[in-house]
């Protein structure tokens, strides 16, 4: 997507071998890319959430491979940089979806060829994984062109957390479908949640929506059950970091809150990922998804720019007080209206996601 007139992805290969991104602890008060250059430089980035998202932790941990091999591409550095890079964080699956894609790969290629083809194959994860989100985004616009055919007025959609292109390669998950209604010309408006505590949707959703135009409004993160009330959401979309073959659906924390107040109002809510979110080995989420419990600082300090135009960190919860910060948690199927895939929109349940992806679904439970 377009950032003040030039295209970007969010990671890219330099011309000295490093790895470009762009530094997402920055966003929205400052758009800076770093370069990675070794494993390290990759695992941190993923640690520190200078790259976040579900599918781009993936593809950057495919990259961090590729950093790993020019400086060993043994065996055993390999194995070594692929367990290094999966201890980076623990919810989302595209992780270790991605590392097996590479070491899948990458085993049976002869040492001194190996970098050459890790990068290589990290470039062809991210191109996939471009086509993929453009291809939810087809199938998500649709539902968002349905319901504008039956009112007046935009359409409003609520959103949680990040799952924009920001958090992908390019597109996004839940904000592809938003971004291609609103390029078809159908009228579209974002209810965009602030996401407490690292403010993904105040700092990075609006700042997306913002650069593309695409009308929107920050919320509370409490806000969201009472315009549900009032009628004011015509539906929600979020993006997930861990889908079991059963259907639940981990996402940033909060989520599942607003997934209840969607239930008791009748309101639409939606899941957008693609096949490399999918666990096919869970089947119960709220019992067997990993949730990262992140530093208590996230939650007691906030970091934002004064009007003079600092960057500034400020603490906002009583001094000496303790804080707890899981950041994900787990929305169980019968509170979802659908998952939004590349194949199309599939029921949230063992049979739906069977059918939408029969070459990998199992039979065991
Ligand atoms: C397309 S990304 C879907 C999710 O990864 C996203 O909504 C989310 O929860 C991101 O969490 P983050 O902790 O910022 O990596």
């Amino acid at each position: 997507m377009k950032i003040g007139g030039t295209h970007y992805r969010t990671i890219w290969p330099e011309s000295d071998g490093a790895v470009g991104i762009i530094d997402q602890t920055r966003l929205p008060h400052a758009f800076e890319t770093l370069k990675l250059s070794t494993l390290e430089d990759a695992a941190h980035a993923i640690r520190v959430m200078q790259v976040r998202g579900a599918p781009l932790i993936g593809v950057t941990a495919a990259y961090g491979l590729a950093l790993a091999l020019r400086a060993d591409a043994s065996d055993a550095g390999l194995e070594s940089a692929a367990k290094t890079l999966a201890a980076t964080r623990p919810t989302a699956v595209n992780l270790a979806w991605a590392l097996n894609e590479m070491l899948t790969f990458l085993r049976p290629i002869a040492p001194a060829e190996r970098a050459a083809a890790a990068f290589a194959k990290a470039a062809q994860l991210a191109d996939e994984d471009v086509e993929t989100c453009r291809r939810i985004g087809a199938h998500g616009k649709a539902i968002i062109e349905d319901i504008a055919k039956k009112k007046d007025g935009p359409v409003n959609v609520l959103t949680h957390c990040n799952a924009g292109w920001i958090a992908c390669v390019d597109w996004g998950t839940a904000l592809s479908p938003i971004y291609q209604a609103h390029d078809a010309g159908i009228p579209v408006h974002v209810w965009v949640d602030e996401t407490r505590p690292r403010n993904q949707g105040a700092a990075l959703t609006a700042f997306e929506l913002g650069a593309h135009g695409v009308p929107h409004t920050v919320i509370a993160d409490n806000a969201g059950g009472h315009l549900m009330q009032h009628g004011d959401v015509d539906l929600c979309i979020v993006g997930c970091d861990r889908l079991t073959a059963a259907g639940d659906a981990a996402n940033k924390i909060g989520t599942y809150l607003k997934a209840l107040a969607a239930k008791d109002n009748g309101v639409p809510f939606y899941f957008a990922l693609p096949l490399s979110t999918i666990d096919w080995t869970l089947f119960d989420g709220v019992r067997d998804i990993p949730i990262e419990e992140r530093d208590a600082r996230e939650l007691t300090h906030m970091t934002g720019r004064t009007d003079g135009g600092d960057i500034v960190t400020v603490q906002v919860t009583a001094p000496g007080s303790a804080g707890a910060n899981p950041a994900f948690d787990v929305t169980p199927a019968r509170l979802i209206t659908g998952i939004i895939t590349e194949r199309g929109v599939s029921p949230a349940s063992r049979e739906g996601l069977a059918a939408t992806y029969p070459e990998y679904a199992r039979t065991a439970a």
